[in-house]
């Protein structure tokens, strides 16, 4: 579970995290929606101690970040794996380098032992047949399976995703979207994921906070969402015709 508590960041004199407070269940798909510019990055920074707040506290499973010391600040991060925007794999490197790269930074493993934890994860992103392939060789689709590959080798307790579905058709961003959600569920991962896309709201928004100008706008489930009344959800979430008339119907079948 982390716990933030009234984080607060500025750039130059300028707020961008305006004092958030939530929580993200172990276990669970927690998404950060909101709009361009809302703070979703800044803040999933912040949760990934790559930014420091200025104010305000982030605690992982009872460890408060900011008493830590340099080491244990270390060894928390290698308990965090991160799934980046268009995967950011190696190109030079076959998928099962990529996938072994943090094992081998950060682990003293055996090459065999390496190597049945690589087999293992590409396994269980269903990837059985491109291990010696390169990135330029595999679809988008798969080329993100590499990628949640790499962020769980290390056994993750804490796993973030940036926009894990940008530049996939609908169908590769669902399949995707689900195994996030299975990987979550089976190794009991807290897992954040900073999103645009309704889809995975609809699918996997188990948490959904909705920020708007570095504010907590709104917290709830994908379940919640399509009942609340406060504009600034509606007028995001709803921003398309299709999903006004998914309302539309919802609203007309509840009466
Ligand atoms: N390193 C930085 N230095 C100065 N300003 C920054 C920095 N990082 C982000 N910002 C500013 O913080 C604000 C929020 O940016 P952020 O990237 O978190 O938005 P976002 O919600 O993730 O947007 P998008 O959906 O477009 O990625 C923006 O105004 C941005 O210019």
């Amino acid at each position: 579970m982390i716990e933030v508590e009234n984080i607060q960041k500025s750039f130059d004199g300028t707020r961008v995290l305006k004092g958030i407070s939530t929580t993200f269940n172990t276990g669970q798909t927690n998404l950060i929606i909101g709009q361009s510019g809302s703070g979703k990055t800044v803040f999933l920074k912040c949760l990934l101690g790559l930014f420091t707040p200025d104010e305000g506290t982030i605690c992982y499973d009872g460890k408060t970040y900011s008493d830590l010391t340099d080491d244990e600040k270390r060894n928390l991060r290698q308990e965090m794996g991160m799934v980046f925007q268009g995967s950011a794999l190696f190109d030079s490197m076959t998928v099962e380098g990529n996938v072994r790269f943090p094992l081998e930074m950060f682990t003293k493993q055996s090459a065999s032992e390496m190597q049945d934890r690589v087999d293992f994860v590409l396994n269980r992103v269903n990837l059985v047949d491109a291990h010696h392939k390169f990135p330029s060789e595999i679809s988008g689709g798969m080329q993100k399976r590499v990628a949640i590959a790499r962020a769980i080798v290390m056994n993750p307790k804490y796993l973030f995703c940036d926009e894990p579905n940008s530049g996939l058709d609908p169908k590769t961003a669902i399949l995707i979207d689900n195994l996030i959600q299975e990987i979550t569920e089976e190794y009991d991962i807290t897992t954040v994921i900073n999103t645009h896309d309704m889809n995975s709201v609809m699918e996997i928004g188990q948490k959904i906070i909705f920020l708007k100008n570095g504010v907590k706008e709104w917290e709830g489930s994908n379940k919640e969402i399509f009942k609340t009344d406060n504009e600034a959800v509606t007028n995001f979430v709803y921003s398309s015709d299709l999903f006004k008339k998914v309302r539309q119907m919802y609203i007309e079948e509840r009466n």
